[in-house]
């Protein structure tokens, strides 16, 4: 059994004019001690699947359908109370904006020992022992629990935000573009850091990010999303040695490896598709170079090509023709001008 099991989920936002599947019939595994690699580009429904496995949506958002098994706990169907226990004891959540949840007016080692016991019965003392330890793993000296955040950096502060998550060992961390709000020599620091703790502590995690290159050196596992749906998923070692969707084609154009310089840039002209109204068929068709009329017709839906690789494409044979067809700048080109010609015409 893995540690958490997403079975069809599907999660939706109230909105005036109507109702937006943000995750629309979504299926992963995390098996236990393992990383998974959720990317996508912005507004497909990332952060919408993580804060739904805390229970933390919006107030507008629900879970419309399927279950988030959890050790075999379906988290979709505990309220709030039963929830509670889960969250951060055993799931942990780091966002983007988490340096900002520091209260202003207390110490930060304050922040953790207060935290830590709120949970578990200990003493002060040994709270603020456990508190010392955590920030000594993730490379705060021991003299900063005495600090207000106001006196911290943004990435200690982030650094600090990570030992507060990792206080009551969590079986599952959940990392939403943890670095995303600090400059790039920091983010790549802390991004070591959390991936050394992760290994070393044996818990598993889900880490979001728009940047598929940093996936393929921290996870064991990668789901490609877009536009609310899985389009590809599977070991990561597949998904970039054996990349089948063009979206994730793509995504690799776009967010070279830094090790493979040589590399060059190419983005995937045009936006993902206003998830209010979206296509009938396949939702990255529209940005596709390799688009057909029953992509436009057919939502393709998500098969297992293999044992743990699934694919979500009209076209699985035709894989190593649009990789090597992928490659080129042209080939984007040429989407950019169909969807020139495209609006001139409609
Ligand atoms: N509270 C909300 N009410 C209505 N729509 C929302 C709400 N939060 C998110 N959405 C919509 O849900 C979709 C998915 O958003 P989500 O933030 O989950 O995507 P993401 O992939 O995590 O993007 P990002 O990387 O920008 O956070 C988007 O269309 C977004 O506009």
């Amino acid at each position: 059994m893995a540690l958490l099991e997403i079975e069809n989920l599907t999660i939706s936002y109230q909105l005036k004019n109507g109702e937006l599947r943000a995750v629309d019939d979504v299926s992963f595994n995390i098996p236990e001690g393992s990383n998974l690699g959720l990317v996508g580009e912005s507004g497909c429904g990332k952060t919408t699947a993580a804060k739904s496995i805390v229970n933390l949506l919006p107030e507008n958002g629900r879970i419309a359908q399927g279950k988030i098994k959890y050790k075999g706990t379906d988290l979709a169907q505990l309220n709030e109370n039963e929830i509670r226990k889960w969250r951060w004891q055993e799931i942990s959540l780091i966002t983007q904006s988490a340096m900002n949840a520091l209260n202003p007016v207390y110490r930060v080692g304050d922040q953790i020992v207060e935290a830590i016991r709120a949970h578990e019965n200990i003493s002060k003392k040994n709270a603020k022992n456990r508190a010392a330890e955590l920030f000594d793993i993730v490379g705060l000296e021991k003299k900063r629990l005495e600090a207000y955040p106001h006196e911290m950096s943004g990435g200690m502060r982030q650094r600090a935000i990570i030992a507060m998550a990792l206080a009551l060992d969590p079986g599952l961390i959940l990392a939403d573009e943890p670095t995303t709000a600090l400059d790039v020599v920091v983010q790549d620091k802390i991004l070591a850091k959390i991936i050394e703790i992760q290994a070393e502590l044996k818990s598993s995690m889900v880490f979001i990010t728009h940047d598929i290159s940093v996936v393929a050196e921290t996870c064991d596992y990668v789901c490609v999303m877009y536009a609310g749906k899985v389009m590809e998923y599977g070991p990561t070692r597949t998904i970039f040695k054996d990349s089948r969707h063009p979206y994730t084609m793509g995504l690799r154009n776009a967010f070279p490896s830094v090790n493979l310089s040589q590399m060059e840039l190419i983005s995937i002209p045009g936006y993902p598709p206003d998830l209010m109204d979206p296509p009938t068929g396949c939702r990255f068709a529209e940005r596709c170079p390799f688009m057909e009329n029953i992509c436009l017709e057919q939502d393709p839906g998500i098969t297992a090509i293999t044992d743990d690789h699934y694919l979500s494409c009209h076209f699985p044979e035709k894989y190593q023709q649009f990789r090597d067809i992928a490659k080129h700048r042209s080939t984007w080109e040429k989407v950019k001008e169909r969807m020139i010609e495209g609006e001139v015409v409609y």
